[in-house]
């Protein structure tokens, strides 16, 4: 099953549950709990509100015959861009954000019938990476890996044949998308899906990792001082999001420029690299930081689905990136493997598996060589 690579990875790794589930749509006064200080959200303070109005993040038309090239560029400046022309049917996303509507408006007690477990993926719950953080985040998950239908069934028990039909329906056009994304970030850093075996995974490689994450973020009384999902990179290959009509993702530019908003376009969706791909390019294509905050009027919903390896493969840097000039930086690592340094070290996870440091060492010292 494709799920068991992401159940292995956190059977050993269970959630720690220092934040309690709160109904957030009957809050009128932002709780301490609730309250974020540039203490616990470190990178808040960076951000040139102004100065992120002159940078936006690329928008990329898939049928455009530069668009390998662009995404080359917003790969290496960004870490992430929106794509139009992608094919994925209009009424299909907006009919999953309406499923998504539906599931995050019913009641609390019923939602906590499909809560994840500590040990788990798949269910209701806070985002995993909220046992990083003293504060609570204001938003709330459902992760989807495989078939919708065992959560969907608690949910609403007689009637849970529309949400699983479209959340499939969806993940089908996602996996899709997924592996023409995949040509076209391959075929930029100059690798053909043929270099690369497991991209289109065949025979025992079939069982390929995808999730898709379902993310509501209410109306918040006091979004100053909230955070809607805090910031971090994806530990997958690439994520492919869908945002309601509603801005709220940030992607944080590390070369002076700081938080900038990535606007809703109309019909738009947004990849962000990943962490594996970061590995996989040795370095060159950004693992994009990002986070959402929230507002006081609108309520955002966010879909994405997260693109990974299959279980069995090791990836490291692509062989074809790496020479004598551009020794590999990481060394090779299961996608399980990986999210479980990833569950324990969170921002420091990549560099738990930087060969980096090894390299300077022996620069610096010429009594290695
Ligand atoms: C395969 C993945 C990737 C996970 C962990 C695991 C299952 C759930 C994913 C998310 C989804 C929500 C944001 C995030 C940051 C989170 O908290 O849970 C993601 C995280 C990651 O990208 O690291
Ligand atoms: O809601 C968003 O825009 C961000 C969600 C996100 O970063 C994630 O699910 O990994
Ligand atoms: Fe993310």
């Amino acid at each position: 099953m494709s799920s068991s690579v992401l159940s292995d990875a956190f059977r050993t790794h269970p959630l720690n549950l220092n934040h309690k589930v709160v109904d957030l749509s009957s809050v009128e006064i932002l709780p301490d709990s609730h309250a974020w200080t540039s203490e616990a959200n470190k990178y808040s303070s960076s951000c040139g509100g102004d100065i992120s109005r002159l940078e936006s993040i690329p928008i990329i038309n898939l049928k455009d015959e530069n668009a390998m090239e662009l995404i080359r560029l917003a790969c290496t400046t960004w870490g992430v861009f929106q794509i139009v022309n992608h094919n994925v049917p209009k009424n299909l996303v907006d009919e999953v954000e309406l499923a998504g509507e539906k599931l995050f408006s019913l009641p609390m007690d019923r939602k906590l019938m499909a809560e994840r477990t500590p040990n788990g993926v798949s269910g209701y719950g806070m985002a995993r990476i909220s046992s990083f953080f003293s504060k609570s985040m204001w938003s709330e998950g459902f992760t989807i890996v495989g078939s919708p239908l065992e959560h969907a069934a608690k949910l609403w028990p007689h009637d849970y044949h529309n949400f699983c039909n479209t959340i499939e329906e969806y993940q089908k056009e996602m996996k899709n998308l997924a592996s023409r994304l995949m040509g076209l970030i391959l075929g930029s850093l100059g690798v053909t899906e043929d270099d690369v075996k497991w991209v289109e995974p065949k025979g025992e490689l079939k069982e390929r990792g995808a999730a898709l994450q379902l993310n509501s973020y209410p109306p918040c009384p006091d979004p100053d001082k909230a955070m809607g999902m805090a910031a971090h990179t994806d530990s997958t290959i690439l994520n492919i999001l869908h945002q309601s009509n509603t801005s709220g993702l940030q992607v944080f530019r590390g070369d002076g420029i700081g938080w900038v908003t990535l606007q809703p376009h109309p019909g738009a969706l947004i990849v962000v690299i990943g962490d594996l791909m970061h590995i996989l390019s040795n370095g060159s294509y950004l693992n994009a930081l990002h986070r959402a905050v929230v507002n006081q009027t609108q309520h955002r919903l966010s879909v994405v689905y997260l693109h990974g390896p299959p279980s069995s493969v090791k990836m490291g840097p692509l062989p074809q990136l790496v020479d004598s000039n551009h020794p590999p930086l990481y060394r090779p690592i299961t996608w399980n493997e990986y999210l479980g340094i990833k569950a324990q070290y969170f921002d420091k996870a990549l560099t738990t598996i930087s060969l980096a440091n090894g390299f300077m060492n022996a620069d610096d010292d010429d009594s290695v060589k």
